[in-house]
């Protein structure tokens, strides 16, 4: 099926005629980074993120016969609610990813009881320290906004949180257009993945995206482009 290839030194476009032939691709990119790491170093370390547009992704990739018992999976960010929510990038995971040949991948998750969303932050800050970082591969989505990851533009103390310098791994999110408090990796974590996918699918997708990558306001996917060590795979489909 055609392929759109656009590059810039910031990203590459991968351009898809159909959502599903995306998702057989860029779940066939993930695999194959995952078994390389493998490889490599032992185990395979992967940040994914929630929303609606995953879904197929996930499907595919759950059902690619790699080694998932050296696979580490956790969350680019996650609403601040229990798994049981219909909001939980946890519970999307779980139904979505974790099935299949996944099944065997070990899940850590951001969400845990807490008094506060910053208390939650702290304590997954010290709990992921342990991973095996740098993550091997992200996989990101982005709003019509040009929000990525928990990164919104109205979020109090946004340069917090695209500090490409911040030694933070976990940051907790205010952000009236966000819905609920959220936790989020840290885009120096983000940025400094072997390998950066974004995934977004629609009109309306591709002209934020083009919007936020002309000149003008800086929206969060563009700090994202602006500091990852390589350039960001960018996978679109109508
Ligand atoms: O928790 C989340 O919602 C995501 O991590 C978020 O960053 C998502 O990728 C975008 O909001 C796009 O969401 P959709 O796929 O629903 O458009």
């Amino acid at each position: 099926m055609a392929r759109e290839q656009l590059n810039s030194a910031a990203y590459s476009w991968n351009g898809f005629a159909g959502r599903q032939e995306l998702a057989a691709a860029l779940a066939g990119h993930v695999a194959g980074r995952l078994t390389n790491a493998i490889a490599e170093r032992g185990t395979g370390l992967l940040a994914v993120s929630g929303g609606t547009t995953p879904a197929k992704f996930f499907a595919a990739l759950s059902a690619i016969p790699i080694a998932w018992d050296r696979v580490i999976v956790t969350l680019v960010d996650e609403r601040f609610v229990p798994a049981s929510s219909p909001r939980s990038n946890a519970g999307l995971v779980a139904a979505n990813l974790l099935q299949n040949a996944a099944r065997a991948a070990r899940f850590v998750p951001l969400y845990h009881e807490a008094t506060s969303i910053e208390d939650a932050a702290s304590s997954d800050n010290a709990a992921l320290q342990s991973l095996p970082w740098p993550l091997d591969v992200v996989v990101l989505g982005m709003g019509p906004d040009g929000h990525t990851a928990s990164f919104f533009p109205d979020a109090d103390d946004l340069a917090t949180l695209l500090d490409p310098s911040s030694d933070r791994i976990v940051l907790p999110v205010h952000a009236a257009s966000a819905g609920e408090p959220r936790l989020t990796l840290s885009l120096a974590r983000i940025v400094n993945a072997g390998f950066i996918a974004l995934h977004i699918e629609g009109e309306d997708k591709r002209t934020a995206f083009d919007s936020a990558v002309a000149p003008g306001p800086r929206k969060p996917i563009r700090a994202v482009l602006d500091a990852a060590h390589k350039p960001v795979e960018v996978f679109w489909a109508p």
